[in-house]
């Protein structure tokens, strides 16, 4: 019997969507205004899903403040008021767009979690636009 146990956070962040071997041209017609060369910023609302049985001791599937240390370490004290393009080692070469971010903190994650419990992340970039990554 596997369970879901969930917990949100949440980042503000700025980003440039863009490609530096893209023209200017090409790049404003494929990203428009998220090709702001000044950038613009975002609040991110996260879901960390991690699913597995039920400890019989317990009663976790895993210990919700264990996984709210997690999500401190590995994605606010990394992500939150930053400039992702800039500030961010794994966006220098990649496209910080809500994808990439989201496989970027699946990335994060991940081996902090028994290899038993799966993991999802649902990565809202607005309250009209979100991700969904769970590994595949
Ligand atoms: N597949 C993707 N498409 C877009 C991404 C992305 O990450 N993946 N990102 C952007 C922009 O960064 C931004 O998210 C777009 O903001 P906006 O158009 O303002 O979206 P809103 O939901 O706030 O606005 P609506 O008025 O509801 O459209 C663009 N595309
Ligand atoms: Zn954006």
């Amino acid at each position: 019997m596997n369970v879901t146990v969930n917990r949100k956070a949440h980042f503000n962040a700025a980003h440039r969507l863009y490609r530096k071997d893209w023209s200017d041209d090409k790049n404003n017609a494929v990203f428009g205004k998220c090709n702001n060369p000044n950038f613009h910023g975002h609040n991110y609302e996260l879901i960390v899903s991690v699913t597995g049985p039920i400890d019989q001791e317990t009663g976790y599937v895993i210990d919700m403040k264990v996984l709210r240390d997690i999500i401190k370490t590995e994605v606010e004290d990394v992500l939150d008021h930053k400039n992702l393009n800039i500030e961010v080692p794994e966006f220098k070469e990649l496209n910080p767009t809500a994808e990439n971010i989201a496989v970027v903190i699946y990335n994060k994650m991940r081996p902090n979690l028994a290899a038993h419990l799966d993991l999802k992340i649902t990565l809202f970039e607005t309250p009209r636009n979100f991700v969904v990554y769970s590994g595949n």
